[in-house]
């Protein structure tokens, strides 16, 4: 069987040539299982019948027209795991989470529809009897498709998997390596839904992957009723997250975090069930409730999705634990696949036309996949629109909970009980949110203010220096000082008065191109007269020169590279990166308090000692102009005596 989404011709594909890619479909794929041993004893009829690829036919029992249903593909009872794996094209969702986009695949439909067949494969039918590898699901197939890409792919890459469960609508890590309690769902600006203090596993090869998957699918709440002896009674979600080295991606902020970069998830949600039809009793149909309760949330956000003005404002993920955890899959960044399970039988309508209609709103629901994004890279207005956004949900949130008015018929006892304590619970987690957002706010903003400040401070000291630099030189300047060819400095401090050159663009000589020690020309009196040669250089003012800690000129251009005025230069963010070298970035966490009179301090305390260095070697510089000053007899007439005209220290 082909391959659906394969490289070319597709246009999904292109999504990862941009950053954010096109409004791209959820993918749908339809599954029929064969008639069950127990259906065909109890002579129950098939009312499916897949005519081509991709209908669906179906026809009622006591006759009526028969309807049809169109999706990506329509996989019939004959289908291998083989067929189903290629189908869905898994593989073009692997490659995308290689290259850090963000991958679903979930199954959907009635209980005993064979939605764990399909991903995981049958389960093992006894102690130490293994599962044969052609009824391996999609999950397998993909994990040994991956590993051998990323074997193959020549790149260094970082492979970790999580894996948990929604049970009764609580989170539990089937990973953990201590006693399993109640995880809590959060949210914040770079990783949207998130579970915290959720295990995240690294694994370097298929077997430590196969047992992790073991490990999980051991540890799943699972029962027996009428319509399936090993029935899933909770959402059970896998991800891998595919990251690669941090030269090509941003590293993660915080080290607890799983990796930034793609990821692949596998979403085995459990079945819809009639409680009257599977004989449901105590705490199976608690189960059975709360597995519906989430599943008609998860259906109800799909059809707001469809509409276009809904999902531009408010989509209720927060009304269950499964539709935040779905909610970049459904209505965010990621790309997604939905494999539609049904039974066949004539028996089983009623549940197959609600899954088919589930899935048909699905394949209309789009999502706009994004590739990996820096997870600094929020501005500070992003968060206050999300802020914002917040509030509104809040305010939202509380009229909800107002209008819950105890009198209220049909609404009593444990319903009331129920509504309340999840309004309440969700009321509590939004607050704390939104109280989490607004310190993160004013953190941003805080050490904005203090990085400008310590801009402000350090121009106005480079000023300064600049200024006895310049006052110092002028102390023995022959006059008139021929201006040096560089244009960045007088030329008389540049090559005529040696040691005295002190400008730091000559790093090397701009005659000779030979590197200039202590920044002086060794061969400086051979170019002496090229040098007083006013043809060589264009009369550029001094006030219209640059400072001298400006760049040095690229070697070989006979011009300066920009011309600036001096307030050019001396633009605080201009001058910080010139001198260190490095972005300053506004956003950065804030900077440790200093005495006023200690040198500035740079965050991460890698740009400011570099800049404190150079200052202080301009200082150094002007100290020692200063005291040759002192010592040398005057140049010329008119030339001030050193006492006379001492810059101020
Ligand atoms: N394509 C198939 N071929 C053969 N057997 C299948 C197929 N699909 C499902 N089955 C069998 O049907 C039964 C129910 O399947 P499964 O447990 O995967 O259903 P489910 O949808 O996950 O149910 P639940 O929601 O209750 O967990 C299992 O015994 C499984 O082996």
């Amino acid at each position: 069987m082909e391959e659906r989404g394969s490289p070319d011709g597709d246009p999904a594909w292109s999504l990862e040539q941009g950053a954010e890619g096109p409004e791209t479909p959820i993918q749908v794929v339809l599954r029929v299982r064969p008639m069950s041993a127990a259906e065909l004893r109890r002579g129950e009829q098939s009312a499916l019948h897949c005519s081509g690829t991709r209908t669906l036919q179906v026809s009622p029992p006591g006759g009526g027209p028969d309807v049809a249903f169109r999706f990506g593909a329509v996989l019939d009872g004959a289908r291998t795991q083989e067929d189903v794996f290629r189908a869905c094209g898994v593989r073009r969702l692997a490659e995308l989470a290689l290259r850090g986009f963000s991958c679903t695949v979930f199954t959907f439909g009635q209980t005993g529809s064979g939605k764990t067949y399909t991903l995981t494969g049958p389960p093992p039918q006894g102690e130490g009897v293994p599962v044969p590898p052609s009824l391996a699901g999609i999950m397998q197939r993909t994990f040994a498709w991956l590993l051998d890409r990323v074997q193959h792919l020549g790149a260094p890459v970082t492979l970790h998997a999580s894996y948990l469960e929604i049970y009764n609508e609580q989170v539990r890590d089937l990973l953990s390596l201590g006693s399993s309690r109640p995880l809590l769902v959060r949210w914040n600006k770079t990783r949207g839904f998130y579970v915290e203090q959720l295990r995240v596993v690294e694994f370097g090869s298929l077997e430590a992957l196969m047992e992790l998957l073991q490990m999980g699918l051991s540890r799943r709440r699972s029962s027996a009723h009428t319509l399936n002896q090993a029935s899933s009674r909770s959402h059970a979600l896998l991800t891998l997250y595919v990251s690669r080295p941090a030269s090509q991606q941003m590293p993660s902020v915080d080290p607890r975090e799983p990796p930034v970069g793609g990821k692949l998830c596998f979403v085995d949600l459990a079945g819809s069930e009639k409680v009257a039809a599977t004989g449901s009793r105590g705490e199976l149909m608690l189960e059975a409730n709360s597995i519906n309760r989430s599943l008609l949330a998860l259906g109800h956000c799909l059809s707001l999705l469809l509409d276009p003005q809904r999902k531009q404002s408010h989509i209720p993920f927060r009304d269950s634990k499964l539709t935040k955890l779905l909610a970049d899959s459904l209505g965010g960044r990621g790309v997604t696949l939905m494999v539609a399970c049904v039974s066949p039988s004539a028996q089983c309508l009623p549940e197959t036309l609600s899954t088919l209609r589930y899935a048909s709103r699905a394949q209309r629901v789009t999502t706009r996949p994004q590739g990996p994004k820096s997870p600094g890279a929020k501005q500070p207005q992003h968060v206050e629109v999300e802020v914002l956004q917040l509030r509104e949900e809040n305010r939202r949130l509380r009229l909800q909970l107002d209008r819950v008015d105890p009198k209220a018929p049909g609404l009593h006892g444990a319903r009331m009980a129920w509504a309340q304590r999840n309004l309440y619970a969700m009321l509590h987690e939004f607050m704390l949110e939104n109280e989490r957002l607004r310190k993160e706010v004013s953190q941003l903003q805080g050490s904005r203010d203090l990085a400008q400040d310590e801009q402000r401070v350090l121009a106005q000291q480079v000023h300064e220096l600049e200024r006895r630099l310049l006052s110092a030189c002028s102390l023995h300047q022959p006059a008139p000082a021929p201006p040096c060819p560089c244009l960045m400095m007088p030329a008389a401090p540049c090559h005529a008065l040696p040691p005295l050159c002190s400008c730091p663009c000559c790093h090397l000589c701009p005659l000779c191109r030979a590197p200039l020690t202590r920044w002086a020309c060794l061969r400086r009196e051979c170019h002496l007269p090229q040098v007083l040669d006013p043809e060589a250089h264009g009369g550029m003012l001094l006030s219209a020169r640059p400072p001298p800690w400006a760049p040095p000129r690229s070697p070989g251009s006979a011009k300066c590279p920009k011309e600036k005025n001096h307030s050019d230069w001396t633009q605080t963010q201009v001058l910080a990166e010139m001198l260190t070298e490095e972005e300053v970035v506004p956003s950065a966490p804030p900077l440790p308090m200093g005495s006023p009179s200690a040198p500035p301090v740079l965050r991460d305390g890698v740009g400011v000692p570099n800049l404190a260095q150079r200052l202080e070697a301009l200082r150094h510089q002007i100290g020692n102009s200063l005291r040759r000053g002192q010592s040398q007899p005057p140049l010329s007439e008119g030339a001030r005596s050193p006492g006379q005209d001492r810059p101020p220290r």
